[in-house]
């Protein structure tokens, strides 16, 4: 007797190592609760559309034990290093990444297979009493690790002070009201994490445009395996043009002005009508001066070059008109 249909496809957590076999895809992921929670949506998809079996395999880097701050441990890098020698180690099959997390060049055996549908972009202000930045009293104090969110907040409220802020989401929030009045973090996170009603505002993008590719999830797997059943079925399903055009647009900004995700550079790309435009702002890291361009172009589906050329054609103009006196680019990755 042969079925006729395929019995329903299976996601399940793996306690240790999980052997490569036909019919099962292993997903390597961080083992924190918002890695957790964008790693799943993805394999549920993964499951549906290839009918594998899928087993989300948790990667433990050294970023997660350890108690250094990221600065010393070399920044976000270590995540995405340890995700991807457990791909090349035939340890799983697909990586999840935050995108934003992603250094713009290329890494060898490695592709990018797809770029989700992405989550809100936006930063979100966490407060204590369900306070919005212009309600924050005078010489509040906010907390954030990025300079791009200080250099912001400080443009739109020079009073506050802002203090250095690490480690994950739940300790992170944990600042407020014990002794900061609000953080700054990525509204993704915290959407993901299930944690939204922190949230006392968020900001809008066109005033605060937030980190390339905030928001989005990188899909990668072996490069041998990218254009081969089941990785192209399960990419098809997972990637969204749209989302995808936008992304490499605001990556592309990011790697023409050899700039580092610890770079205050803020960047929005939308589609609207056949038209692309990416809109970019460099900030003075006191936020006492910003420069932004904003640039448009056609754009259909398939065409790869058009985001390309648009990011680069951003970062030129903004390195034209100052943008490297303005700011300190560098720590280009
Ligand atoms: N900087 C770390 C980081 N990398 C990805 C996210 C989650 C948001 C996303 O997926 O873009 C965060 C947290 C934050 O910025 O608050």
């Amino acid at each position: 007797m042969s079925l006729s249909s395929s019995p329903a496809a299976r996601v399940f957590r793996a306690d240790g190592p999980v052997p490569a076999r036909n019919g099962l895809l292993r997903i390597g992921t961080r083992g924190s609760r918002l890695a957790i929670a964008q790693t799943t949506t993805v394999a549920e998809t993964v499951a549906a559309a290839t009918g594998c079996e899928v087993a989300l395999v948790t990667i433990t880097t050294h970023g997660d034990v350890s108690r250094e701050s990221l600065a010393q441990l070399g920044g976000t890098g270590v995540f995405v290093s340890a995700l991807r020698e457990a791909l090349m180690a035939g340890e799983c099959d697909l990586a999840v990444h935050s995108l934003k997390d992603l250094p713009t060049g290329p890494c060898a055996g490695i592709a990018t297979g797809a770029i989700p549908q992405r989550a809100d972009a936006r930063d979100a202000l966490c407060a204590r009493d369900g306070l919005t930045l212009a309600q924050l009293p005078a010489g509040a104090n906010v907390g954030t690790g990025s300079p791009r969110r200080a250099a912001q907040l400080l443009a739109a409220r020079p009073d506050i002070s802002v203090h250095d802020l690490r480690g994950n989401v739940d300790t992170r929030l944990g600042r407020v009201s014990a002794d900061l009045d609000a953080v700054v973090l990525a509204a993704a996170g915290l959407d993901r994490s299930g944690l939204a009603a922190a949230i006392t505002e968020r900001f809008d993008l066109a005033t605060v445009p937030t980190a390339p590719g905030q928001g989005a999830l990188g899909i990668e797997c072996r490069d041998t395996d990218r254009g081969r059943d089941p990785y192209a079925a399960a990419f098809a399903a997972l990637d969204d043009p749209e989302t995808h055009a936008c992304a490499v647009a605001e990556r592309s900004l990011l790697s023409a002005l050899e700039a580092g995700c610890a770079a205050p550079v803020g960047a929005a790309a939308a589609l609207h009508d056949g038209v692309l435009t990416l809109s970019a702002t460099v900030y003075r890291l006191d936020g006492g001066a910003q420069l932004t361009v904003e640039q448009s172009s056609g754009w259909t589906l398939g065409d790869a070059q058009t985001p390309l050329a648009l990011g680069a054609a951003a970062a030129r103009e903004l390195l034209e008109r100052g943008a490297a006196a303005l700011a300190p680019l560098g720590s280009a990755r």
